[in-house]
């Protein structure tokens, strides 16, 4: 800054007064503040690009998106259970008994100006933030971006994630028309089915018996305040440890497990930042003025004894529908109690241990390789087959339960009987997720074995040569050195030896059944991946395809222009590797 001051001094008096003017003010807030030094760090930091980074945007911004149209949506929303008659101007309401909270929602929707384009992009920003969320963790699992040192920012994540969950439903709870009533009733059933606490939980939660008339207010509180602070807090918790540990980067020429290479953050960057703002706020912008969501004029107030027909949860709750349908309808009586397993295990403990190991394969992956150094290299998903695979199954079993929660929809469009779907799906959640396991692991490892293949006889060119002899083969040439360069820039997995019984003085080892359960998820989890060629496979590759390359030499013309040079095909910096 003051290299730039003395620079303006010497040419323009009236230019040089200003100029110092500036650096006072800015040397008075930077002596207590502190910001321009680490300013100066931020501008210069550097971000890799790739599609699959922008995930965590979209999730950022669909988050801004929210705070801004929720806190429009609080200027008219009064969350209050008090009962009034509706004289809006939705016709086939009006007169009706309800609450504040949904004849204010109506009239956010009706007599607002522009309350219902606000209504419907907060919902639909919800949608996206809670789907750029899960896509945005599957990316982080699928390429390894959660290993040494990330591991904070993976169960940051984590409750990011759950948080998101809640406090969709807490804000679909809201407006109290009958579609929120009846999720707010299926809460109540979880939270009931608690084995010994549930129904104190229940009434404190409602401050007495369902519905009461204290739970909108509450979830009010909850819903604009608690929920988005612990987000805020958490977000910027999560954006500085990105700083501090630097983004990943994908393996190629340049770019190692030390540096990042990528563009700087100013001005490459915060203008793409900047600007995908607008189109993350555009595209919800769109939906909520072009396509309707949660018409909840359509159902009229809630009231306990009645429930809908055709109403669905918004997307994410799909899975927790899904579970509760296909239960079977286990129920223990114990000293006059009922424990209801029904509810609890699909309600509470199978989508927590789910998550709960999830979060946790990222431990387990360190635990079984013993690997204690950082990973700033994305691994490419077939390079981790199980890792991959197992990301495959998760997907498949949110996939089946999501198709569970619709089984009154499967049946009446496909004219199925719904007592068989819910068979097939008890059935279905436990084998189709380890069927697409193994598919998709030896799809991981066929894929290897085709990279190797590459490495070592280039690529299918698809021009079949005709041989002096009269047969046919298929021309390879080889790939390009950066290519070569990212095929081989991944490690060798290595598989623990079987544990043994005693130590090497024969005494009886304490943690051998630790060391076993270890050495065997190491060799399921590593045994049949394909490893890189050697530099001596990689050699012995080209100097056969040289001399394929001799025996061809004539018919080369065919090959538009490349030149088949082996030298060259597998670099020096290649084989470092
Ligand atoms: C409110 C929700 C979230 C926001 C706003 C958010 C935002 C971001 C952003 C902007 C990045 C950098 C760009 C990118 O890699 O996409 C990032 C990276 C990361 N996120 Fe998130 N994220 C959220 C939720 C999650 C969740 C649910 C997880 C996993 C459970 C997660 C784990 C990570 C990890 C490990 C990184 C570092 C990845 C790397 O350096 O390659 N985040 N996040
Ligand atoms: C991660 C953040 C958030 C999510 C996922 C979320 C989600 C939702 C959803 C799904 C609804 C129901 C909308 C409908 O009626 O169709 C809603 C309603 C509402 N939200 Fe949020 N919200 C979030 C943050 C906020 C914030 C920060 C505020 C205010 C500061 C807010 C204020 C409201 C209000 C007042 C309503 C009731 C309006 C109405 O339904 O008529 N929300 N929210």
């Amino acid at each position: 800054m003051t290299d730039d001051v003395a620079k303006t001094n010497g040419t323009n008096p009236a230019q040089s007064k200003a100029a110092a003017k500036g650096a006072a003010a800015v040397k008075w807030a930077d002596d207590r503040l502190g910001l321009a030094s680490s300013n100066k760090k931020m501008i210069r930091k550097v971000f890799p690009d790739h599609w699959s980074f922008m995930l965590g945007e979209i999730a950022l911004w669909s988050f801004v998106v929210l705070l801004v149209t929720g806190v429009f949506l609080t200027f008219w929303f009064v969350p209050s259970m008090a009962e009034i008659q509706y004289q809006g101007s939705y016709d086939q309401l009006r007169g009706v008994e309800m609450s504040q909270a949904y004849a204010t929602s109506l009239d956010i929707s009706f007599d607002v100006r522009g309350g219902l384009l606000l209504r419907q992009m907060h919902h639909w920003a919800a949608m996206l933030f809670i789907a750029a969320m899960l896509i945005h963790m599957m990316r982080v699992f699928v390429t390894g971006a959660f290993r040494k040192p990330r591991e904070v920012n993976w169960l940051i994540g984590g409750v990011l994630i759950l948080l998101g969950v809640v406090e969709g439903f807490a804000g679909y709870s809201l407006p109290d028309d009958l579609l929120s009533g009846t999720g707010l009733r299926i809460a109540d059933g979880l939270i009931k089915a608690t084995p010994l606490v549930g129904t104190y939980m229940s009434f404190f939660m409602f401050d007495g018996e369902f519905p009461g008339e204290a739970i909108i207010p509450r979830l009010y509180t909850v819903h604009v305040l608690l929920i988005p602070g612990l987000l805020l807090a958490l977000i910027a918790a999560h954006m500085l440890l990105i700083v501090y540990h630097k983004h990943t980067q994908w393996a190629g020429p340049g770019k190692t497990e030390e540096n990042v290479v990528g563009y700087p953050m100013m001005p490459v960057y915060a203008a793409k930042a900047g600007g995908f703002f607008f189109i993350v706020f555009g595209v919800t912008a769109l939906m909520g003025g072009l396509l309707s969501i949660n018409p909840i004029w359509k159902y009229g107030p809630y009231d306990p004894s009645k429930v809908t027909a055709g109403s669905q949860p918004d997307w994410y709750m799909g899975i927790a529908e899904g579970l509760l349908r296909i239960m079977p309808g286990w129920e223990t009586h114990l000293f006059g109690t009922t424990l209801s397993w029904n509810i609890f295990l699909p309600g509470q403990v199978a989508p927590m241990a789910l998550l709960a190991l999830i979060l946790a394969w990222p431990f387990l992956e360190a635990w079984v390789t013993g690997d204690k150094r950082e990973h700033h290299l994305l691994d490419r998903p077939r390079n981790a087959p199980t890792r991959t695979a197992f990301l495959a199954a998760m997907v498949t079993v949110y996939g089946l339960l999501w198709a569970a929660g619709g089984n009154d929809i499967i049946a009446t469009q496909f004219h199925m009987n719904m007592e068989h779907i819910t068979w097939f799906m008890r059935a279905a959640v436990f084998v189709v997720p380890v069927i697409v396991f193994m598919i998709a692991k030896r799809w991981c490892i066929a894929l290897q074995r085709h990279d190797n293949e590459t490495l070592l006889h280039g690529y299918e060119t698809g021009i079949i040569m005709r041989s002096a002899e009269g047969g046919y083969s298929e021309r390879h040439l080889p790939i390009s050195e950066e290519k070569a360069f990212a095929l081989t820039a991944r490690e060798r997995d290595e598989v623990l030896p079987p544990a043994s019984k005693t130590d090497a003085d024969g005494v009886a080892d304490k943690g051998y059944r630790v060391q076993e359960l270890r050495s065997k998820l190491s060799s399921f989890m590593y045994a049949d991946n394909v490893q890189k060629p050697t530099a001596a496979e990689l050699e012995e590759g080209h100097h056969h395809a040289e001399h394929e390359h001799e025996l061809e030499a004539g018919l080369d013309h065919a090959a538009d222009g490349h030149q088949f040079d082996g030298h060259h095909s597998v670099s020096d910096e290649t084989l470092r590797h």
